[in-house]
């Protein structure tokens, strides 16, 4: 199959699922992937300043200027589901120097059903379908699911600004291993101008010098308004008594997760019961639940299919079931489809004005062609 080829065969399976093909607008101001899209998308962002010196990106997914389309269609007052699919161009600076800046991915998006395991499996089913019709065999696909450790931290009953915190801090580099191993420090002395400041420039003004006294450059791909957050988290946090042994136990072992999709729910139920947390087996029945529907539909895919707790973690915008499709001659980070679901997106495009439950899911062409072993 040619690379035309493989976007038609993928292209019509999306389109007979019902869903609208659009092409929505390749550039976005930067705020939106940038506060969106998360830490792994955001270090490869192609960034450009138009004439009047605004911050702009090429759009590094089509899934943020579809749930615009969305946000802006909900905004306007109609209601009801509703899908799209696209097959057209993103943009992100390579993560291997054999994978493109610019590439095709062809995908859908679906608003407004059901958030539930039945939904999930059935859109996962969509994009095997995709796959298969692109000719070709996954070798493994990796699960998560980004609703389990925020529910494990609901059930510990911790007060707010420590749960808030140790939820942050799983989506960000280092994770929730790194802040549990930095949560017993105090707050360094040079940081505490940054927390006393009065506003949130003199704040930046404090963190920038601390930086420099260091000799520390600012590389990251977190904002200094953002640090600064996390800096103010970690001292209430310990204000509030910091994170108990229980808790940094509980959490090593959510953390541990990582096993074939059937035996995850067992697995995370263990450590449920272990601790008494009843309240987080809402979301472990729908981590078991999605799994057995997907077994129902696809048979097949129960032996390749994985499960790890902190599987897209730094994918900012979903916030449940996800997962990644791997196939042969390419390594882990160059998934040949790739899909979740992210409920909170429409509501923080539009600022709360449209909310739209959301999964969606994409294929790569070029990828596919060289699991086939072609180059693109
Ligand atoms: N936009 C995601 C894939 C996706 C589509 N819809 C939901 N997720 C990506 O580029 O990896």
């Amino acid at each position: 199959m040619t690379h035309a080829a493989i976007v038609r065969a993928a292209r019509r399976v999306f389109e007979s699922s019902g869903a609208e093909p659009v092409d929505p607008s390749y550039i976005l101001p930067s705020d939106i992937p940038l506060e969106l899209s998360g830490e792994a998308v955001r270090a490869r962002l192609c960034v450009f300043a138009d004439q009047r010196g605004n911050e702009m990106v090429m759009r590094p997914d089509l899934t943020l200027p579809v749930a615009g389309l969305e946000a802006e269609r909900l905004a306007s007052g109609v209601n009801g589901p509703k899908a799209y699919c696209y097959a057209a161009e993103a943009f992100r600076l390579p993560a291997t120097p054999e994978d493109p800046m610019e590439f095709t991915q062809v995908g859908f998006e679906r608003f407004g059903r059901d958030s539930s395991p039945s939904e999930d499996a059935e859109a996962f089913a969509l994009v095997h379908e995709a796959v298969q019709a692109c000719d070709i065999r996954p070798v493994a696909i990796a699960t998560g699911d980004l609703a389990v450790f925020p529910a494990f931290i609901d059930a510990l009953g911790l007060p707010r600004v420590t749960g808030d915190l140790l939820k942050s801090g799983f989506r960000q580099e280092g994770g929730v291993r790194g802040l549990i191993e930095a949560a017993p420090a105090p707050i360094e002395d040079d940081l505490l101008p940054t927390l006393e400041a009065k506003t949130r420039e003199e704040a930046e003004a404090a963190f920038r010098a601390a930086l420099e006294a260091r000799g520390i450059p600012l590389i990251g791909t977190r904002s200094v308004a953002e640090i600064i957050a996390g800096l103010r988290g970690r001292a209430a946090a310990q204000a509030a008594g910091g994170v108990p042994p229980e808790v940094r136990e509980i959490i090593g072992a959510l953390a541990a997760v990582n096993c074939t999709a059937s035996e995850a729910a067992d697995q995370l139920d263990a450590i449920a019961v272990r601790h008494g947390l009843t309240k987080a087996h809402e979301a472990i029945d729908r981590v078991a639940r999605r799994m057995e529907l997907i077994c129902e539909l696809l048979p097949d895919v129960k032996a390749i299919c994985g499960f790890r707790s902190g599987f897209g973690r730094r994918f900012t915008y979903y916030d449940g079931f996800l997962f990644e499709t791997l196939g042969a001659n390419l390594t882990d980070r160059q998934p040949i489809a790739t899909g979740g679901r992210y409920d909170g997106l429409v509501a923080g495009l539009s600022k709360g004005r449209a909310h739209a439950t959301a999964i969606g899911s994409v294929i790569r062409p070029d990828r596919v062609l060289r699991a086939k072993g072609r180059g693109a």
